[in-house]
């Protein structure tokens, strides 16, 4: 997969270059390339933002700018993908869609947003997807990107070393997880529960899933488990 940021703020998406997403990069399952918005720019400010048409407190970014950066590094047929807060929400299926395309353009927005105009003339010859982190305010799209760059890039074939671990994760099966212990056995008191110490798998399965049910009824109820709604049945006895 080939990812592109364009951002005016170049150096945010330095983690890009870490740990996951640095050894994806050589191992060449993922090839990030982070643009500044203002090489885009032609005025002797670098001038990315104006005021907004209708009046209203803070800028819009103005659309000339972005309309060249994109069409240099958006070819057709690729996907844009716009965090905004606004957007749909980031959840694992979202990830796992985008994780099957062949190339993300991820466009960084500050201040009060982009001219919707360069959403729309994208959307002429591109994929765009406007996409939410979470119901919270960020001052840009930045910490987004990364947020959606690492939960794209980490389902890429041959990207985790062990695939298997991605099947039992939080959100793969509706779920929450269930809690986890190492040793030691005792600590400051607190003992592991004993049955993830008796051998019998089939009894350590159903104690976390059960676990991850009573976590997810608990915590989030607004997670539909594919099987079943979690309901409060489910832990008749338990709580
Ligand atoms: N608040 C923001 C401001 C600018 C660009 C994205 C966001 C965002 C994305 N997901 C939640 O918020």
């Amino acid at each position: 997969m080939r990812v592109d940021v364009v951002t005016i703020f170049p150096e945010y998406l330095a983690p890009l270059g870490l740990s996951l997403a640095g050894r994806a990069r050589d191992a060449g399952l993922l090839d990030v390339h982070v643009h500044d918005l203002r090489s885009w720019t032609h005025d002797r400010h670098r001038t990315v933002d104006d005021t907004p048409y209708g009046g209203g407190a803070g800028m819009v970014m103005k659309p000339e700018p972005w309309g060249e950066a994109l069409d240099a590094v958006l070819p057709d047929g690729a996907t844009l993908v716009v965090p905004s807060p606004s957007g749909e929400p980031l959840r694992q299926a979202l990830a796992r869609e985008l994780a099957g395309r062949e190339h993300l353009v991820l466009a960084c927005g500050r201040y009060e947003g982009i001219d919707q105009r360069v959403v729309e003339d994208a959307a002429t010859r591109a994929e765009v997807r406007e996409v939410s982190v979470g119901d919270y305010v960020l001052n840009g799209g930045e910490a987004a990107a990364l947020v959606i760059v690492e939960a794209v890039a980490r389902l890429l074939p041959g990207f985790m070393g062990n695939p298997d671990s991605l099947l039992e994760e939080s959100h793969e099966d509706g779920l929450l997880e269930y809690p986890v212990y190492t040793r030691p056995a005792t600590w400051r008191g607190r003992e592991v529960p004993p049955v993830l110490l008796s051998g019998d798998h089939g009894a350590i399965a159903a104690w976390r899933h059960e676990q991850a049910v009573r976590r997810t009824a608990e915590r989030r109820p607004d997670l539909a488990h594919p099987a079943r709604a979690v309901t409060s049945g489910d832990l008749e006895g338990h709580l």
